[in-house]
């Protein structure tokens, strides 16, 4: 479904590479969690799956196809297929539940529809529907501003869903939120990753939610991929050399 092959990432006015020679695929029905320290490279491996993020060298095949020379217009097209969840939400505060969510349909739209903020009969139907979807059906007309921090990371979802993506990535969703809301809204992710048959790629900082909630795990340390397996074999070891300290002994057993 994507590919990554080869694919290095260094920024500007920096001496190493952030991703090194990365090559790895993803298919429908995969829920990838992706582990390393603060710094490893994970925001910058998600963000070239949609290339938000042009990489320095190597290619992002979707679909069979290279993504990465595309035009501005045809990338639109590419991001349709691909939703994003972001850990800070992105969200428009001053804005209601519905107008976040019905942003998420601009990908599909001619930008001075998008100016006028007209909407379908069928993008108002399907913002109602993924709302639902994400539990917030009664709080279609509240501000984002006063949502709580859970309840602001279902608008994102819906608005990343209301796209009818095939695949969706996810940048450190859960890293503002508490634990019992961080599982929440995995929970939320896992059941609506299996109804729509998606893909699902985020980066994660809590190794029990990988564990519990991936069906596979990539590791990266200092942008070099060290581990892509099931779950069960991220153990001790490859905790320790991931992270370079010793891990709870709980989170094994
Ligand atoms: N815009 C940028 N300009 C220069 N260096 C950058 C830029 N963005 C990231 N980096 C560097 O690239 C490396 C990888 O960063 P990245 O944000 O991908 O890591 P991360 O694993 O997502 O970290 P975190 O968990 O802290 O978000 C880091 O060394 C970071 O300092």
């Amino acid at each position: 479904m994507i590919e990554l092959k080869h694919l290095s990432v260094r920024y500007p006015r920096t001496v190493q590479d952030a991703l090194s020679d990365v090559s790895v695929s993803f298919q429908k029905g995969e829920f990838v969690c992706i582990l390393g320290k603060s710094g490893a490279g994970k925001s910058t491996f998600i963000r070239c799956l949609n290339r938000l993020q042009k990489p320095t060298s190597g290619e992002v095949f979707l679909d069979g196809l290279p993504i990465m020379d595309k035009n501005e217009f045809e990338i639109r097209q590419v991001r349709r297929e691909m939703g994003m969840i972001f850990q800070h939400f992105n969200l428009i505060p001053r804005m209601s539940v519905l107008q976040n969510v019905l942003t998420g349909t601009f990908g599909y739209r001619h930008s001075l529809r998008n100016l006028v903020g007209l909407f379908t009969a069928k993008e108002l139907e399907s913002a109602k529907q993924v709302i639902d979807d994400v539990g917030l059906s009664e709080m279609l007309h509240r501000r984002v501003e006063n949502l709580s921090g859970g309840q602001k990371q279902r608008v994102g979802i819906a608005r990343a869903l209301v796209q009818q993506p095939r695949i969706l990535l996810g940048d450190e969703p859960v890293a503002s939120l508490d634990p019992g809301t961080a599982n929440h809204i995995f929970t939320l992710l896992k059941d609506l990753h299996d109804r729509l048959g998606l893909l699902t790629v985020i980066n994660v900082h809590d190794i029990n939610l990988a564990k519990r909630y991936a069906s596979r795990i990539i590791a990266l340390k200092e942008g070099h991929l060290i581990f892509d397996g099931i779950p069960e074999n991220f153990t001790e070891n490859e905790f320790h050399e991931t992270y370079e300290s010793k891990p709870k002994s709980v989170l094994f057993h």
